[in-house]
């Protein structure tokens, strides 16, 4: 008798938590390696499952295509058989993701991402071909398509859906539309290990319970302790004590967006009262904080501390 070696399912392997990493950058403004470094080891220490690299929260629209190699290497020097990585490599032009599709590959990510091309809308077989010829630069890497419509102005139809399981390096899509209802759909025209990742971090619980099997957001960096518990009382089914942190969560993500500046810089002086991590502001045309936005940072992260000695 042998024992055969189960592959692990892709639902399994993607499960959990996998915040959206930030760009770290130096006073001048320039990626800073080392700060991205330590923002890799804070994540590894709150012990999440994995990270999405160079998305939305990490302002790749606002990156160049060196910065988001820079970036990733030094992610994959810190991270790499520690955490789950997911490269974003969409550049809004097909040659710059293509590069940064194969760059992603040769570094060992666990998977690569793309949003659709935004600006001019296209045609669905454009964006087919777009994301088709990404993944094709990366062929032994699996590929995950990223729907946020509400900011690409294109949503992933169920005709662009078909189309894109018939390549088999797609596993899963990051949903980042409001109805939670996509997650069903996406599930159910995937399959039992097509992976969905929840995008909207306010209705985190409300998309695990659709089917996600994970959630990739952009505010847990702030909170990970939130998320993680989360999570984890989910797979115990105690919805109650799940909804409490997640309406708790809501509110810490009301005073994120409440400041002058842009959520991000928020989140990054919150991580610095909270943990003392230094990683910069925001990129140009984001804003960065003003005097008064301080102070909502720091009563952000106070209410996080006493969130978080509640909860979590
Ligand atoms: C539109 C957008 O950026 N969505 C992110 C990803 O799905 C979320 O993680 C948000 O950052 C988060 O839900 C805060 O609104
Ligand atoms: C999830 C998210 O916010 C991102 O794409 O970075």
């Amino acid at each position: 008798m042998y024992l055969k070696e189960k592959k692990m399912m892709n639902v399994e392997k993607f499960q959990g938590i996998l915040p959206a990493f930030y760009a770290c950058y130096e006073d001048n403004g320039e990626v800073s390696v080392e700060r991205t470094k330590a923002l890799v080891r804070y994540f590894i220490e709150a012990g999440v499952q994995g990270l999405y690299v160079n998305g939305s929260s990490g302002e790749c629209i606002y990156l160049s295509v060196e910065d988001r190699k820079q970036i990733l290497e030094a992610v994959m020097a810190e991270a790499k058989g520690k955490l789950r990585i997911i490269a974003h490599v969409a550049c809004n032009n097909t040659k710059d993701s293509v590069e940064l599709a194969k760059h992603a590959e040769s570094l060992g990510v666990d998977a690569i991402a793309a949003i659709p091309p935004i600006y001019f809308r296209l045609p669905s077989y454009s964006i087919a071909e777009y994301w088709n010829t990404i993944s094709a630069a990366a062929p032994n890497t699996d590929f995950i398509i990223y729907n946020i419509p509400q900011l690409a102005g294109v949503s992933l139809s169920k005709e662009l859906f078909m189309e894109m399981k018939k390549n088999p390096r797609v596993i899963g899509v990051k949903n980042s539309s409001m109805p939670v209802q996509d997650i069903q759909n996406y599930k159910a025209w995937g399959g039992e290990d097509f992976v969905v990742f929840n995008g909207p971090d306010e209705q985190f619980i409300g998309g695990r319970t659709m089917g996600a099997c994970g959630g990739i957001g952009g505010t847990y960096g702030a909170m990970p302790e939130l998320f993680l518990k989360m999570n984890a009382l989910l797979k115990e089914n105690r919805m109650e004590e799940a909804r409490k942190i997640q309406f708790a969560v809501n509110e810490i993500i009301t005073l994120l967006c409440s400041g002058h500046g842009n959520m991000y810089a928020m989140i990054k002086e919150v991580l610095k009262l909270r943990k003392g991590l230094v990683v910069g502001s925001v990129r140009s045309p984001l804003s960065p904080l003003t005097e008064a936005d301080l102070e909502i940072a720091k009563k952000t992260a106070k209410v996080i501390d006493e969130t978080v000695a509640r909860f979590a």
